[in-house]
């Protein structure tokens, strides 16, 4: 097995971006000090996520599928926006006996992630260490200076989820799709106030939408819409199920939310609780991803 001891890190890169695919706003990709795009007149965004073997994935997970999810992760955070991704740095950290196999394998997941999204990989940094990490950071805009932000809530406002929610562990948290198309759509179409992607779990998520924006929440957790196979409880803590959460003027017109399902037939988008007052909220159940605890 040829492994990254075997061909050494300039060979490696040199593997990993041969033939990437880039549009016109790079001037400069992989292969100089910086790399150098075409700015914009737009909003910039920048967001970093990392994944971790062992916390994220496993040693047993599909190269191409560890890299799916790195790239998608970024993805889901810029459609949390309602913004566009753009340019995209990729931070690799592997063990000298990995297989050049697996490396090159997770390229391919970012790089096929990133294409079908309209995301530039323009560069990087490559290093040692005892586990496979990967750090995905990336540039976007807002168009017409338009963005969902998660502080802007009101008390008696609406949540929102798209999708259906718990058990990602079974294999969605490697497979999701990041719901851009949908988020875009909900900050042209409805009176949203506030949004997130749901990674966490809404166990965690939930309080610090609500929290951003001073508030406290009420939800009704037999009503959250549930994977096959799922309690309430796995759909309120399991997390990484990359759906949207959103909170909308509870005046909404119902005519309005009703082109939700002629514009996503297949995809649910559920009622499940409340915006309040900080003082009014209920007891909520605990639960979520907590990294260090
Ligand atoms: N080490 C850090 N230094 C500075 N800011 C940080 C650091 N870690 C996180 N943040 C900021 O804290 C906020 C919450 O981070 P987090 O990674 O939980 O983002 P998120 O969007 O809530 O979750 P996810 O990345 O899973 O979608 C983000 O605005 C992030 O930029
Ligand atoms: C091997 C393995 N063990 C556990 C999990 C579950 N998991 C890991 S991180 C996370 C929250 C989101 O992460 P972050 O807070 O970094 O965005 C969740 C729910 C997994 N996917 N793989
Ligand atoms: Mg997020």
């Amino acid at each position: 097995m040829e492994t990254l001891a075997d061909i050494g890190e300039d060979e490696l890169i040199r593997r990993l971006v041969r033939g990437l695919k880039q549009d016109a706003s790079v001037i400069a990709g992989p292969g100089d000090d910086c790399a150098v795009v075409k700015g914009s007149r737009d909003l910039l965004l920048l967001k970093t996520d990392t994944v971790v073997e062992g916390v994220h994935f496993t040693p047993d997970t599909p190269g191409r599928l560890v890299g799916r999810k790195a790239m998608a992760r970024v993805i889901s955070d810029f459609a949390a926006m309602a913004a566009t991704p753009r340019h995209a740095l990729i931070t690799l950290i592997a063990p000298p006996q990995t297989a050049v196999k697996r490396v090159l394998e997770v390229y391919a997941g970012l790089r096929a992630m990133a294409e079908s999204f309209g995301v530039n990989i323009v560069g990087g940094e490559t290093s040692t260490g005892s586990q496979l990490i990967l750090t995905v950071s990336m540039t976007g805009t807002a168009p017409n200076q338009k963005w969902v932000s998660r502080n802007r809530a009101r008390a008696g406002d609406a949540l929102y989820v798209t999708g259906r929610l718990g058990g990602s562990i079974r294999g969605r948290h490697l497979r999701f799709h990041p719901r851009m198309q949908e988020a875009h759509w909900i900050s042209r179409h409805l009176p949203v106030h506030a949004m997130m992607d749901i990674s966490d779990g809404l166990a965690k998520d939930l309080p610090r939408l609500a929290a951003a924006s001073g508030l406290g929440f009420s939800v009704d957790l037999p009503s959250l819409p549930r994977s096959p196979g799922c309690t309430p409880e796995q759909a309120w803590g399991d997390g990484e199920d990359y759906e949207l959460l959103l909170a909308i003027s509870a005046r909404t017109p119902r005519k309005q939310l009703a082109a939700w399902h002629t514009a996503f037939p297949k995809l649910p988008l559920t009622r499940i609780g409340t915006l309040v007052e900080k003082h009014a909220a209920p007891l909520a159940t605990p639960g979520g991803w907590e990294h260090f605890r």
